[in-house]
């Protein structure tokens, strides 16, 4: 796992945009695995803006998300495909038939879970999978307790969850308490994770994901397992790393290997 410890969170997300611009322009068909929530929306913008005045092209690029609420339409202010269109999908140029979000409104949810994973698998698998972390170290809807095999299915989300994202709904009461989601099992299948996470109230979930032990408790520890994770922080979410020197290292190291081979 490459820990990578940048000043601010606007640093972290110009960091990660890199990452997936440099992406898209190797493979125009670039399969992105996408994520909401507050963490991803200054990755977003600066996508937004490459797209805007450098000409990043997303015209053949394909995605997914990981996770949606139960029973919102589409149309929902608050449903994650209403969040995509309207934090980064009408703002570039991708094909939004090439756009898919997990239908809320599904009514059989094992079957529509299992044709999920079989787009994806249709589509190649995923290059790139954006994702962050709620603060009991859940990563898409996988709460605590989830299988690390899981694939998509159908979740209840746990009391932390809903207290976390009543502030998007007006209230606890108005929080749907079902979503379906992507599972541990199928995101490690993913290429290659780049997870961001910012702020102090992150820094307990990122200590324990990246140095504590794999556990089904803090569903983003299985990235431990993946090949090719990289996890982009500010310093306040770093805050609780014990091995933050060696991490420091790496970076130097990297920083270095990679002017040799510029100059
Ligand atoms: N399903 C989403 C996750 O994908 C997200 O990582 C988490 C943290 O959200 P935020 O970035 O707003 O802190 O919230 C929800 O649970």
């Amino acid at each position: 796992m490459r820990v990578i410890i940048e000043p601010t969170a606007d640093q972290g997300s110009q960091r990660a945009a890199a990452m997936v611009a440099q992406l898209i322009r190797k493979k125009p068909r670039a399969v992105l695995g996408l994520a909401t929530g507050g963490t991803p929306l200054r990755l977003y913008q600066e996508l937004i803006r490459m797209h805007q005045t450098e000409g990043l092209d997303f015209s053949r690029v394909v995605s997914f998300n990981l996770d949606e609420y139960v029973g919102l339409p589409p149309t929902h202010p608050q449903s994650y495909r209403h969040f995509m269109t309207e934090s980064l999908f009408r703002h570039i140029n991708i094909d939004i038939r090439n756009t898919h979000v997990p239908d809320g409104r599904a009514l059989d949810y094992d079957t529509y879970g299992a044709q999920y994973e079989a787009s994806i698998a249709e589509a190649g698998g995923i290059d790139m999978q954006i994702l962050g972390i709620g603060r009991d170290g859940h990563i898409a809807f996988n709460e605590p307790g989830s299988s690390l095999g899981s694939r998509t299915r159908l979740k209840t989300l746990a009391p932390e969850t809903i207290r976390d994202n009543a502030r998007f709904f007006g209230g606890e009461e108005e929080v749907p308490r079902l979503a379906i989601t992507m599972g541990v099992g199928t995101i490690l299948e993913s290429k290659k994770c780049i997870m961001l996470a910012f702020g102090k109230e992150k820094a307990e979930a990122i200590a324990a994901m990246i140095e504590g032990p794999v556990t089904a408790q803090v569903t983003g520890s299985a990235l431990q397992f993946h090949q090719d994770v990289v996890v982009i922080l500010d310093e306040e979410s770093a805050s609780q790393l014990t091995r933050r020197e060696y991490y420091d290292e790496v970076e130097e190291a990297h920083r270095r290997l990679q002017s040799e081979k510029t100059n």
